[in-house]
């Protein structure tokens, strides 16, 4: 393995930002490696839960960015980490850790992930995943609803209240910074094929 090569998958909320992740990571399996921004917010374990729920998590100082930077520059070194993992529920991270291996390529996927200058400087390749706002709403409803302990009407106070004004000035205004723009998300097979194709010729140059 010569070079390591960074992708960064940056998109909204509910975008498809995973799914275009793990499409890839299944195409690949031991040559990619997914890191997550989110395994990556900072621990809260000082606030009783109450106090956890209402905390703006799409800010930037809500992540240990800095981890992820000297993380994802370790693996480049082709030195193992040990990543954070983080609970949506408790709103927390969790005590244990898991053990990531140096991989080809890298993808590093979050909403807010091309607002850190440092951060997008590390990235080979940037993309966006475009999807439009009110499909993401529907799809964070049902998402937080079923997989993270959310009502319905604290998932919608949570979009107005710190989601959409967020993403606004963290996530939209650094669409610019991508290479590629992937409209509607995780199921555009056209956009992803020529991707997994992207891929494959750099994975054959080493
Ligand atoms: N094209 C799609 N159509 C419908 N639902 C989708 C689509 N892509 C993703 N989803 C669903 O929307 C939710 C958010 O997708 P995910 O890939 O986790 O987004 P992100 O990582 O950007 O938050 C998930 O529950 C996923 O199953
Ligand atoms: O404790 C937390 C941490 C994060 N969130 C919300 O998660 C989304 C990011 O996840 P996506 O998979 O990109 O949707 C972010 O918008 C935070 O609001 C949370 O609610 N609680």
């Amino acid at each position: 393995m010569k070079n390591v090569i960074v992708i960064g998958v940056s998109g909204g909320s509910a975008s498809g930002k995973t799914t275009v992740a793990n499409r890839i990571k299944e195409e690949y399996k031991d040559s990619v490696e997914l890191l997550s921004h989110d395994f990556y917010y900072l621990p809260h374990d000082d606030l009783p839960i109450s106090e956890r729920v209402k905390l703006n998590y799409d800010h930037p100082n809500a992540f240990d960015t800095g981890k992820l930077i000297n993380d994802i520059k370790q693996l480049k070194q082709l030195n193992a980490i040990e990543r954070p993992v983080y609970s949506y529920t408790e709103h927390t991270r969790l005590a244990e850790t898991v053990k990531v291996n140096p991989a080809k390529v890298i993808i590093v996927e979050g909403f807010m992930i091309f607002e850190n200058t440092e951060l997008r400087e590390l990235m080979d390749i940037k993309i966006f995943v475009d999807t439009d706002a009110d499909e993401r709403l529907m799809r964070r409803i049902i998402r937080d609803v079923n997989e993270r302990g959310r009502t319905l009407e604290s998932v919608i106070t949570q979009y107005a209240n710190t989601v959409k004004p967020m993403h606004e000035l963290f996530v939209e205004p650094y669409k610019k910074y991508a290479d590629i723009i992937i409209p509607r998300g995780g199921m555009n097979d056209i956009a992803i094929d020529l991707l997994i194709h992207r891929i494959k010729a750099i994975l054959a140059e080493d």
